[in-house]
């Protein structure tokens, strides 16, 4: 995660980012109105699913560097299967692992774990949308560990933190294990006088605003990224992370679900219920996302959303 960090800086001091915008399939179907195909339009539905030069290198960084250590564990990355020639350059790859992680007693629950039942979700730059406009600290690179369907493991690593401070911009990488713990930051639990609710800042529509309303937030976070929101519970900045929309996917959620739950807190759909994570699954989070810090009451949250919200997001 910390190489294909380097990689992302570079991409950026280098100036060009190479963006395309992702072709997105909005099925839509054929009967349907003209003034809803312009309202879906409107909000921006088939936008801004940016991938930069910066997304593609991280990715194949990521997957050589894992497909060569573990070759039977199944990874899935956000840009796509890479060619069977695809060559990368071999100071991308990463062999040596962090001695201190390595050193601690692996729970016991996973002692049995075969590289079938593994299943590694990488998303190489998550807040591309906000990379590409100079938000430098919303980008993380992402790779979440599922076992058997449940995100377990997870690293969240931020190339760009305190990058307005620093001269020399190193970075952070946070990790988690559900069993064991957490490290690489120091956690913060949310303050007991206000609410606070962190959502997207970039996909917004009309139902995610309807079920922050629900909630009744003192404050919103509107922030990009779905590793940097998961930051903000993990530091005590908000107590929840509500996105009533389908546009995340597996790799956005299986990191910063694992690293949160190792903690304590809790990321679910918008009905209260853990995504499987499993090799199979569709890859958007269709019931949305609903998450909270350690010490924040999840059921009762979840239960604030009312039910003809809901019915939006059926299964
Ligand atoms: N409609 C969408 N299309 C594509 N990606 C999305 C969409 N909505 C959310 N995402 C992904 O989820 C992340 C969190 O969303 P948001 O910042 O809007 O809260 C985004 O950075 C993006 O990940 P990525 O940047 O890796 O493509
Ligand atoms: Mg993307
Ligand atoms: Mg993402
Ligand atoms: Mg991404």
């Amino acid at each position: 995660a910390t190489r294909a960090g380097k990689i992302i800086k570079d991409v950026m001091s280098g100036g060009d980012l190479a963006i395309v915008q992702k072709r997105q399939s909005v099925s839509v179907s054929r009967s349907v109105c003209f003034n809803y195909m312009v309202s879906i339009l409107m909000q921006g539905l088939g936008h801004n699913d940016l991938q930069t030069e910066a997304d593609r290198s991280a990715q194949r960084c990521i997957i050589a560097s894992l497909s060569q250590q573990f070759p039977d564990v199944t990874i899935i990355g956000e840009e796509g299967p890479s060619s069977p020639t695809d060559e990368v350059p071999s100071d991308w790859v990463v062999t040596e692992s962090d001695q201190d992680i390595i050193s601690r007693e692996c729970p016991k629950e996973y002692g049995v774990t075969k590289p079938e039942d593994v299943v590694v979700w990488v998303d190489p730059l998550d807040g591309t949308s906000e990379y590409t406009q100079g938000l430098l600290d919303h980008v993380t690179v992402l790779i979440g560990i599922a076992v058997n369907g449940r995100a377990v493991g997870g690293v969240i690593h931020q190339p760009y933190y305190n990058y307005q401070t620093e001269k020399d911009v190193r970075g952070r990488t946070l990790w988690g294990l559900v069993g064991l713990g957490v490290g690489g930051f120091n956690p913060v639990d949310p303050p007991t006088d206000k609410f606070i609710i962190t959502t997207t800042r970039s996909h917004s529509d009309g139902i995610v605003v309807k079920a922050l309303e629900a909630l009744n937030p003192d404050e919103i976070l509107r922030v990009g990224g779905a590793g940097h929101k998961v930051l903000l519970l993990l530091e005590g900045k908000a107590h929840a992370y509500v996105f009533a929309s389908k546009g995340c996917k597996k790799w956005d959620t299986c990191a910063p679900e694992a690293v949160l739950e190792a903690l304590g807190g809790k990321l679910t759909d918008i009905h209260g219920n853990h995504y499987s994570y499993a090799k199979d699954v569709q890859f958007p989070d269709s019931q949305g996302i609903f998450a909270t810090a350690r010490g924040v009451d999840h059921a009762t949250l979840v239960s604030k959303i009312p039910q003809e919200l809901r019915e939006a997001f059926p299964y």
